[in-house]
């Protein structure tokens, strides 16, 4: 579940009034996600409308933020914006009539933002895959444009940091897994990587996009998006959305989002060569995360209760497959 911070309609109603987007019709708890408070909230704009107007109810997401600081929520209205302006489907928050958008409710930060129609593909095809990576460069291509910079918490020591602390509470074969996986990485890291870098989103999972049919309606949850490789967010996408169950590469897919998004940004020769090495350092990334919370749920209360434990042996599968792809 993720209503961390139960809201009552008086305090939504109240919230909302100063964004002159009608009054409140209803509200409900959003039970995905694992980090923040969500609800989905309607509201009638009729009266602001013209008489032609076929669709008076109003959707908005409703997010109290519970761990991302007020810098990196600034950033996010600043980077959604940019996008949304740029034509690419990515909401962006709702301002008042001063043009602000953060404003805190139970003293924590919160923001408004239209709701994208549509479901999350949760077994896409490779029409969908292909479409994600035509707008994943168009997005690159805007934040490479705008110059964009924001520096996120998941460098490189921070891996190294967290696998060290990691290391002790594993069984011997996920020890030298992990520990071989950081070495890896840190050589290749070392080994002076001329690759396109920008602000990335970072977590494009499957529960961040939404589509209609196969049109991608919109990228959601850029919470976490900073400074990295154009082609680590590639990889994160290409490791959540076309993996098969047993962590196996589906080809099918992953060619369909390799030529969309080629179609829009070409790879370097350099990107090229290291694609098989990113898609590890990906997995690795998210079986330490996925471990981190498992082994320390403790260090991970939310104030209404425990977060979602995702499976960390899900990417430790994933990891295994791309050192060593199974026949097809
Ligand atoms: N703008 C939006 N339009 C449509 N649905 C949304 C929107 N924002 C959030 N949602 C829905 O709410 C769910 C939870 O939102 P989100 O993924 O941002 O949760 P979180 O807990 O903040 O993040 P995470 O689970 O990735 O850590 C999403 O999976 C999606 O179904
Ligand atoms: N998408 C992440 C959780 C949010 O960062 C995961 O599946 O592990």
């Amino acid at each position: 579940m993720a209503v961390y911070t139960v809201l009552d309609r008086e305090e939504i109603e109240a919230y909302i009034a100063p964004f002159g987007i009608g009054p409140l019709v209803s509200y409900e708890g959003i039970a995905e996600g694992i980090t923040n408070t969500n609800y989905f909230i309607t509201t009638d704009q009729s009266e602001f409308g013209s008489e032609l107007q076929t669709e008076p109810l109003q959707h908005f997401v409703l997010t109290l933020f519970e761990v991302q600081n007020l810098n990196d929520l600034k950033f996010y209205t600043e980077l959604t914006t940019l996008l949304n302006l740029r034509g690419l489907p990515v909401p962006c928050p709702v301002r008042d009539s001063d043009g602000v958008s953060l404003k805190t409710l139970q003293g924590k930060p919160a923001l408004l933002i239209p709701k994208v129609p549509g479901q999350h593909a949760m077994q896409p095809n490779p029409k969908q895959c292909r479409e994600l990576g035509e707008i994943l460069a168009n997005i690159h291509r805007a934040c490479v444009d705008a110059n964009l910079q924001h520096q996120g918490p998941r460098s490189v020591e921070w891996l190294v940091a967290a696998a060290a602390e990691l290391s002790p509470q594993l069984e011997e074969a996920d020890q030298k897994l992990l520990n071989d996986e950081i070495n890896h990485f840190v050589n290749l890291h070392n080994s002076n990587l001329n690759l396109p870098r920008s602000v990335i989103h970072g977590d494009l999972f499957r529960d961040n996009a939404l589509f209609v049919g196969d049109r991608l309606a919109g990228i959601i949850n850029f919470f976490s998006a900073s400074d990295g490789y154009l082609l680590h967010d590639l990889a994160v996408v290409a490791n959540d959305w076309c993996s098969e169950h047993d962590g196996s590469l589906n080809h099918d897919c992953c060619d369909a989002l390799l030529a969309g998004y080629e179609k829009n940004r070409p790879l370097t020769d350099d990107e090229k060569n290291v694609w098989d090495d990113f898609l590890r350092i990906a997995a690795v990334r998210f079986w330490v995360t996925r471990l981190l919370i498992k082994l320390n749920p403790s260090g991970h209360h939310r104030p209404g209760g425990l977060m979602e434990i995702k499976d960390p042996q899900e990417y430790k599968n994933i990891l295994i497959q791309r050192i060593y792809p199974s026949e097809d």
